[in-house]
């Protein structure tokens, strides 16, 4: 599998971010975004996952389910958890396992790899900020989607979490996944930099 980019261009606000950006992921790979503040990493994940549409360029995926888009094989972790604050624990889980559709995996297996399984009916509304992050990981565990586009994925975890996670990390390129992740900090895992908007 093969995520390329060639002359990507991204215009956000009627303003260009940046221009004529090439990159390229494959199978077991990881590649840390990184530039200064405003630089479009954010937006390049976004650009990938299909959420905003590129003003240029071209963003392929080969080698991928042919039946399916490029954003239909991506997860998409943005920097801000997307949970409902009524619904506890598993019941965001489930909405989203319901939301990003397919095969799913044991929901409760998931939490309980990312060490929330004493919390499965707690509101999200309570949950501390590194176990909300720890929430939107299990999304990554319960519904298998090779191309994992992660901003900024270690902020708010504590020393045992970011271990959990270069360990779930580690899991996912060994099963073929690819990680593209947004990030000022050292991602914790072997990656590729791919550095946009000049130096930081
Ligand atoms: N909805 C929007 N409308 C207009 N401009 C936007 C919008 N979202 C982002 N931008 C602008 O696009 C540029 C790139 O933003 P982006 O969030 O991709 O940067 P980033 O590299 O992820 O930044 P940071 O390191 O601060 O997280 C910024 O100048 C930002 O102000």
């Amino acid at each position: 599998m093969q995520l390329s980019g060639r002359g990507v261009v991204c215009v956000r606000g009627g303003r260009e971010v940046f221009s004529g950006l090439d990159f390229e992921a494959v199978s077991g790979e990881a590649v840390a975004v990184v530039g200064r503040n405003g630089s479009g990493k954010t937006s390049l994940l976004r650009l990938i996952a299909g959420l905003l549409i590129p003003a240029g360029g071209t963003i392929a995926l080969a080698g991928g389910d042919a039946e399916l888009t490029l954003p239909e094989q991506c997860h998409y972790l943005g920097h801000r958890d997307a949970l409902k604050p009524a619904l506890s624990v598993a019941e965001n889980l489930s909405f989203w396992a319901d939301f990003l559709g397919g095969e799913r995996s044991d929901a409760a297996k998931s939490l309980a790899i990312v060490g929330l399984d004493h919390a499965t009916h707690l509101p999200a509304a309570f949950l501390s900020a590194g176990q909300r992050r720890r929430l939107s990981l299990a999304r990554l565990l319960t519904v298998r989607r090779p191309v994992w586009l992660l901003d900024e994925p270690t902020t708010a975890l504590d020393v045992a979490g970011q271990e959990m996670f270069e360990g779930l990390m580690r899991e996912h390129l060994a099963r073929g996944g690819m990680i593209i992740a947004a990030t000022h900090a050292p991602l914790g895992i072997d990656s590729r930099e791919l550095r946009i908007g000049g130096s930081a």
